[in-house]
């Protein structure tokens, strides 16, 4: 009897697996993939595929665990196209001696091709969130959302029978819908309760991410009864208050106006400070978007204050444990706040990451294939299948005419270039403007280069002014400093330009990342001056991105001759401005 049903909930990961689009069937594969397994079941006891994955020693395991991960308590059974990726043993010392904690070197890893049906019925998804989807126009679920939301919906039901649930630390591409991996199932969560408590907290590192997040936790929560507030700073710290706690009410947290709060660190901190009545209390979960950036961020130490008001109303029991500790023994379970981190670049700085005192973490990657190139030490860098990618080697003083040539040559229009500084924004904006005067009207191939700059120096209200227009496509090319290098979605982003080197690879990764989300295509240049040239060779090789992904652009002579003359006529005319 056991074994048949060992035997029935291999074969139905198997069907799972097969019927994940993009998830390779090679027979190959199939066989590493078993080898794989077969290795693991020799190592440890813990059963594979287990979609619900129950915390070890958290009483769901023994006797209540199945094969297949449903657990024997009424808890429903989630499927699972994610597989654990084995580390070689050589990555596993490497990551060792540079003290990277275990689970991070052996990542649960998904293709970033598989995909299934937002209806298919193993998803589980509520006709709520599917109508949702449906006016968003998504039909099928993306990689991480495939392998993240089956295991935050599992945390869920562990939480609310106050069993132990474990942090998510997520890493996928840029554009690769992270965003829905945690709006659907918190929303899902959410939806029925009866109270209205603070329960999610989402924090994001910029004002725009903010705004850009609630307004998706708003598109989903339409039809319900949550409610979603958003402190940024953009409002008075007076009306950020009245809009999220009723500061008349006695009970403290029975005031909450919102379910869902999604802020920036430094006005998280300024309303846990003052504002009368906003607690943490009923925290439950709490999502930590950019992550890598966030833990850089030092404003007040927001961490430590976040993670104290969490401790100060649970209690410290259960935080900071290490994964392979056994709960039931140190811990009586209660229900505790769970900790997830998302990014494009996840930290893998040992110091950043124990500063989260997270539980049992586990870490979802999506990869290439088969999680090829996810390396311990540095982490992968995994960019958007649909990217391609171009360099071109120039001399440092005809950096701006390179530019216009690529401008003019590949007829780019939806395009962010990216300088080092916001008075090189600001300069090179001014230039290739002056440039575009100088070519005759009936010269443009394609649509005429109309060019703005997007900086922190302008107001909120100017930004927002120029993002409409990009939009709309009035403006087609915008000069910025990193102010928009991270997570901002914009679908009409066709080319990312990176006019200054990158310094980091992860630098590099948000930056291109504007364009080739969603699936859509894109292309990212870099503009290499001749100094410039070994550092950055030096950090595409070392992330194995140099020979793979980058291609040469060697300029026409004769289009950069025409192009020179009007570049001249331009810059003497913006030099003039000065004088
Ligand atoms: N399943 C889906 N089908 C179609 N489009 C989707 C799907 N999921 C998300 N999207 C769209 O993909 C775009 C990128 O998603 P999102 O902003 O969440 O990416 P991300 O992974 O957070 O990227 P970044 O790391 O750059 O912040 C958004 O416009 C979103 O609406």
């Amino acid at each position: 009897m056991a074994l048949d049903k060992q035997k029935r909930s291999r074969h139905d990961a198997g069907d799972r697996k097969e019927d994940a689009k993009g998830v390779k069937r090679s027979k190959d594969k199939k066989s590493k993939h078993a080898e794989i397994i077969e290795k693991k079941n020799r190592h440890s006891k813990k059963p594979q595929n287990a979609g619900v994955e129950a915390p070890e020693g958290s009483g769901e395991q023994g006797d209540t665990q199945t094969e297949d991960g449903a657990v024997a308590q009424g808890l429903e059974r989630f499927p699972d196209f994610t597989h654990e990726l084995e580390p070689s043993p050589e990555t596993l010392l490497e990551a060792a001696h540079m003290g990277i904690p275990h689970w991070l070197a052996h990542p649960t890893t998904i293709n970033r091709d598989a995909s299934v049906s937002v209806s298919d019925e193993r998803v589980g998804l509520s006709a709520h969130i599917r109508t949702r989807c449906a006016k968003a126009g998504i039909e099928r679920l993306f990689a991480v959302q495939v392998a993240v939301i089956p295991v935050l919906r599992a945390a869920h039901r562990h939480s609310c029978l106050r069993q132990h649930v474990r942090d998510v630390c997520v890493s996928a591409p840029t554009g690769s819908g992270k965003t829905l991996a945690f709006v659907v199932p918190v929303v899902e969560g959410l939806r029925s309760r009866v109270v209205v408590r603070l329960r999610a907290l989402v924090v994001l590192p910029t004002k725009e991410l903010a705004r850009q997040v609630k307004e998706t936790f708003v598109d989903f929560c339409t039809g319900t009864d949550l409610r979603v507030g958003l402190a940024t700073g953009d409002a008075s710290l007076a009306k950020e208050q009245a809009a999220l706690v009723d500061s008349a009410a006695s009970a403290c947290g029975g005031s909450s106006k919102v379910d869902i709060l999604v802020c920036t660190p430094g006005r998280l901190v300024d309303h846990l400070a003052t504002t009368p009545n906003f607690t943490l209390q009923h925290l439950t979960i709490w999502i930590m978007d950019e992550a890598d950036r966030l833990l850089g961020e030092a404003y007040h130490e927001w961490l430590q204050r976040v993670q104290s008001s969490i401790e100060e109303a649970a209690g410290p029991a259960g935080e900071g444990i290490a994964a392979d500790i056994d709960l039931d023994i140190l811990a009586p379970p209660r229900r505790r706040v769970q900790k997830l981190l998302f990014s494009a670049t996840l930290t893998r700085d040992p110091a950043s990451i124990a500063r989260l005192k997270l539980t049992r973490p586990q870490y979802i990657s999506v990869t290439d294939g088969d999680g090829e190139g996810e390396s311990a030490s540095t982490g992968t860098f995994t960019f958007p299948s649909s990217l391609q990618e171009f360099y071109a080697a120039c001399p440092a003083e005809e950096k701006p005419l390179w530019l216009i040539y690529m401008l003019w040559e590949r007829q780019i229009s939806g395009g962010v270039c990216f300088t080092k500084s916001l008075e090189a924004a600001h300069r090179l904006a001014q230039v290739v403007q002056a440039w575009t005067a100088e070519v005759p009207a009936d010269a443009w191939v394609g649509n005429k280069i109309v060019v703005a700059e997007y900086s922190s120096d302008l107001t909120a209200a100017e930004r927002a002014r120029i993002m409409r227009l990009f939009k709309q496509g009035a403006i087609n090319l915008l000069v910025c400093s990193d102010l928009v290098a991270r997570g901002l979605d914009i679908d009409q982003v066709a080319a990312v330009i990176n006019y200054d080197v990158p310094t980091h690879m992860s630098q590099y990764t948000h930056r291109v990342g504007r364009t080739a989300r969603a699936g859509r295509q894109g292309a990212a240049y870099t503009l290499v001056g001749a100094t410039q040239m070994f550092h950055f060779k030096k950090m595409m090789k070392d992330n194995g991105h140099w020979e793979k992904h980058l291609s040469a652009i060697r300029p026409q002579k004769s289009i950069l001759a025409t192009l020179r003359t009007q570049y001249q006529a331009a810059l003497e005319k913006v030099s003039a401005m000065y004088c």
